[in-house]
């Protein structure tokens, strides 16, 4: 909600990013993600504190690290609700419990752009997980990288 035109383009490039991730390659995201990351220019918060290749490279060297699996449980919420729908047939997501994965969908707005109606009411549907507080990982935290996005306990839609 920061974001002037430029880092919202940069935002939407690397949500396209995310998406192709998580979809071509459920359990082996990350060496897609480190391709996508490091060929991209980064501009944006993050990139305007530090130089983007210098950016690039760390991103380059967090995400080519292998990471745990099944590490992070389902929200609380989400269990004492039994809000899973049969599609997860017994399962809390359709990767298993405890699973850690980067979100399928973002919501990127301005502030008071009703992106949080939006949210409460995608939150609505059973077959979505969403995270509890806003994350802003694209305008407060980017610098932090998708290792610290990832572990969010974050969307399984
Ligand atoms: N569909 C639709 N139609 C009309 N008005 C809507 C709609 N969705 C959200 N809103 C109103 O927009 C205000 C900002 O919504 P949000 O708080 O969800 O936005 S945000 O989280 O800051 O992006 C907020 O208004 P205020 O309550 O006056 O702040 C919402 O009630």
């Amino acid at each position: 909600d920061r974001c002037s035109t430029s880092p919202v383009q940069a935002s939407s490039r690397r949500a396209a990013g995310l998406f192709e991730d998580s979809r071509s390659s459920p359990r082996t995201k990350r060496p897609a993600a480190y391709e996508w990351t490091a060929g991209s220019e980064l501009t944006g918060y993050g990139a305007a504190r530090r130089p983007s290749r210098v950016l690039a490279d760390e991103r380059a060297r967090q995400v080519s690290e292998p990471l745990e699996e099944s590490f992070i449980l389902p929200p609380p919420d989400l269990v004492a609700s039994r809000r899973a729908s049969p599609r997860f047939a017994g399962k809390l997501s359709p990767l298993g419990e405890g699973s850690k994965k980067l979100p399928q969908a973002l919501i990127i707005g301005v502030k008071k752009g009703g992106t949080r109606a939006l949210l409460e009411f995608l939150r609505v549907h059973p077959d979505i997980r969403a995270v509890g507080a806003e994350p802003h990982f694209f305008d407060r935290n980017y610098e932090n990288g998708l290792e610290w996005y990832s572990f969010l306990r974050m969307i399984l839609v």
